[in-house]
């Protein structure tokens, strides 16, 4: 067993906890149960949620036996917490592929083997068969409305025109009479969350001291935040997910590789497993020499390995080498597409390729990236034209279908970075 506690403080991962003198004691003691829910919102996790779901793995490294619960009958209801508005009901077959995609990347981070071996749960197996008037009876019985009243999740929809709807007013009960029910099936005495999750955590620590249930502990971590206050994880193009469906193995790398200086000291000690030691040493070459982005290098490195695995990396790496310049050769469209997302690209017929092929100087005019004839032929004199990033220097260069990066595209670079695809269809 390992000082969980004191790992968790020099991250700066701990924003609140119930018993703050007794937790980091008890704790140390002996190994604990503990648990995190993520609901189905989607059908992948996103960014946010991987700093609840690595402390769970934190936890489970330190000792300790996590038990992933996924919101099944939460995820029904909506929970309230953190969100200023009624939230749209999901239907049914939106969720169940929703809890197929979360369960499956709560398996990646967590190991299921051994004596802390991780379970995974849903929610909805107890829930869905517990009937109104016996929740009713057994849970809300136990609940005075004034104390779910003063949550903050609640307190603050009140004020709005708005309001809440009596069912996500009810969803803390939910949350509740979960903890209740891992500590008594499974031994489960902590929860964790982020920190929009304290009311929900303590109204179920409550609820299981009113049932005449042990004590149970709470603990959350903060947001992940930028320093501007907004949150990390969220790009021009959206939400930053786990699943490579949905946000690409490359798309995921370069969000990391380009988190601002002010930022990455905080993902690293948040987000990946690097020691104090390694992270002090980033934090040092920061300040000497910060152009090198050594500390979004090693993030991006780490959190993509983490979630793609090597291939994934290494996929990733490749993409990125090649929007710096390296050779491109046998990628598929969907490959090339990816790389050169936010670059200007043109059709043009098949055939123009076939004969004689297309000159480059046309090439360059079709693409956008010369003005004129004159200026494209300038360009090649002077070192400047790339196909498929290989420099070209010969004016009377004909593109060929052996000229394809992949099976319809040729990708031509004026200058360092600017580049235009051209696709030959049809
Ligand atoms: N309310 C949590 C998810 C959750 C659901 C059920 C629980 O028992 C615990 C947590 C969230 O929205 O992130």
């Amino acid at each position: 067993m390992t000082d969980i506690f004191a790992e968790l403080s020099w991250r700066g991962l701990i924003h609140q906890t119930t018993s703050p003198d007794e937790l980091p004691k008890w704790l140390a003691e002996q190994s604990r149960t503990l648990y995190c829910g993520f609901d189905p919102t989607a059908d992948s996790l996103h960014v946010g949620s991987l700093l609840p779901l690595m402390l769970l793995r934190r936890f489970q490294k330190a000792g300790h036996r996590p038990l992933a619960l996924v919101g099944g009958a939460t995820g029904m209801i909506g929970d309230p917490s953190g969100k200023s508005e009624e939230r749209k009901l999901l239907d049914t077959d939106s969720l169940a592929k929703n809890v197929a995609g979360i369960e499956q990347q709560l398996r990646l981070l967590l190991d299921f083997e051994g004596p802390s071996g991780a379970r995974l749960l849903n929610n909805h197996d107890w829930m869905g068969k517990f009937s109104f008037l016996d929740f009713l009876r057994d849970v809300g019985k136990h609940v005075p409305v004034s104390v779910m009243m003063a949550k903050d999740s609640i307190s603050g929809r009140f004020e709005r025109e708005a309001g809440i709807s009596y069912t996500e007013f009810s969803y803390m009960l939910l949350q509740a009479y979960d903890f209740v029910h891992l500590n008594k099936h499974f031994g489960c005495e902590l929860q964790i969350g982020g920190s929009d999750q304290w009311g929900n955590i303590t109204a179920g620590i409550d609820l299981a001291r009113r049932m005449q249930g042990p004590q149970l502990y709470g603990m959350t971590c903060p947001l992940l935040l930028k320093s501007d206050g907004t949150k990390m994880g969220k790009s021009e193009k959206g939400a930053i997910y786990l699943s490579a469906k949905r946000t690409s193995p490359y798309a995921f790398y370069q969000y990391w590789v380009n988190v601002a200086d002010a930022d990455v000291g905080k993902c690293l000690r948040f987000l990946t497993e690097l020691t104090q030691e390694e992270i002090d040493a980033l934090d040092a070459s920061r300040s000497t020499d910060a152009a090198a982005r050594q500390s979004q290098k090693r993030l991006a490195e780490e959190l993509t390995r983490m979630i793609h695995g090597t291939e994934g990396l290494s996929a990733a790496e490749r993409a990125t080498a090649i929007f710096f310049g390296a050779e491109i050769s046998q990628l598929s469209d969907d490959q090339l597409t990816e790389i050169f997302a936010d670059v200007p690209s043109q059709q043009l017929p098949k055939d123009r390729l076939s004969g004689d092929g297309l000159s480059l100087i046309d090439a360059l005019v079709e693409s956008g990236l010369a003005p004129s004839k004159k200026e494209a032929r300038r360009t090649i004199e002077q070192g400047g034209a790339y196909v498929n990033n290989t420099k070209i220097t010969a004016v009377d260069m004909k593109l060929s279908p052996a000229s394809l990066a992949s099976e319809t595209t040729v990708v031509l670079r004026s200058g360092k970075k600017k580049y235009a695809l051209l696709r030959f269809v049809g």
